[in-house]
C-alpha cells in the first residue's frame, strides 16, 4: 500500500464485489488536458477497428492504436498487431499514470470515438496477452461519456462518468467477474480519446 498515493488511498471502490475500480477524476488541468487531446489527435496512427461479428468480420467507426515500450505483438478481437514505439505525450501520460496508480504499465490501447454515435459493447479485457489480475489504467480525453459495468453472474450494474482529463484504474478480478461498455449516446457530438495502460505478459 506504501506505493500509492495519497489521492488513491482515499479513494473508494466503484464495485461492490468481485473486483476493485478507483475513479481518479481529473487527473490534470483542463488546458493540459486540451493539449494532450490535440496531439493525440493529430498524431497517432489511428486505424479503423476490425471485430468479428456473427462470423462476419467488420470495420467499426471508432478508431483504435497499438502502443507499448517493445514491438509487442497483441491479439484483439482476433486480429493480431504490432505495437508501435511510445511518442512523447504517451511516454508523458504514461508518467503521470503510473505516479497516480502506484503500478507499471508498458503497453497501451487508443479508441478515438468520433461522436457519441460511437461507442464499445460489453466485454472485458482478458486477453491472454495481459498479466493476469494486472491493472489496467483508463485516461479520458474529450467529451465526457458515461461508462458502465456488469456483473456476469448478478447482472448488477454501476456506472459513471468519465471526465475530460480523468484516470480509472481497474484492479485485481475486475475483468474477472464484470464486464465494462462505453454506450452510445446522442446526446454528445464531440470526440473523445480514450488510453488504456496495460501489463502485457513479455
Ligand atoms: O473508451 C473507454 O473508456 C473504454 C475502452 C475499453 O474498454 C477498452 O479499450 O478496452
Ligand atoms: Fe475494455
Amino acid at each position: 500500500m506504501d506505493l500509492f498515493s495519497d489521492s488513491y488511498r482515499h479513494l473508494g471502490n466503484l464495485l461492490p464485489c468481485d473486483g476493485t475500480v478507483h475513479y481518479h477524476g481529473a487527473v490534470m488541468a483542463p488546458q493540459t488536458a486540451d493539449r494532450y487531446f490535440d496531439a493525440l489527435f493529430r498524431d497517432i496512427a489511428w486505424e479503423h477497428d476490425q471485430a468479428v461479428m456473427f462470423g462476419e468480420r467488420i470495420v467499426t467507426a471508432r478508431k483504435v492504436a497499438w502502443y507499448a515500450e517493445t514491438p509487442l505483438s497483441y491479439t484483439y478481437s482476433r486480429i493480431t498487431r504490432t505495437a508501435l514505439p511510445w511518442t512523447a505525450p504517451l511516454r508523458s501520460l504514461l508518467a503521470i499514470v503510473e505516479r497516480h496508480t502506484g503500478e507499471s504499465f508498458n503497453a497501451c490501447l487508443l479508441n478515438l470515438y468520433h461522436s457519441g454515435s460511437e461507442g464499445m459493447g460489453w466485454h472485458s479485457d482478458d486477453e491472454r496477452d495481459l498479466v493476469r489480475g494486472g491493472a489496467i489504467a483508463s485516461v479520458s480525453l474529450g467529451a465526457r461519456r458515461k461508462f458502465a459495468f456488469k456483473h456476469r453472474q448478478s447482472k448488477e450494474t454501476v456506472s459513471l462518468e468519465l471526465e475530460h482529463g480523468s484516470l480509472l484504474v481497474m484492479r485485481g478480478e475486475t475483468q474477472r467477474y464484470w464486464l465494462h461498455r462505453l454506450p452510445p449516446t446522442k446526446k454528445v457530438a464531440t470526440p473523445r480519446v480514450n488510453l488504456t495502460f496495460r501489463q502485457m505478459a513479455m
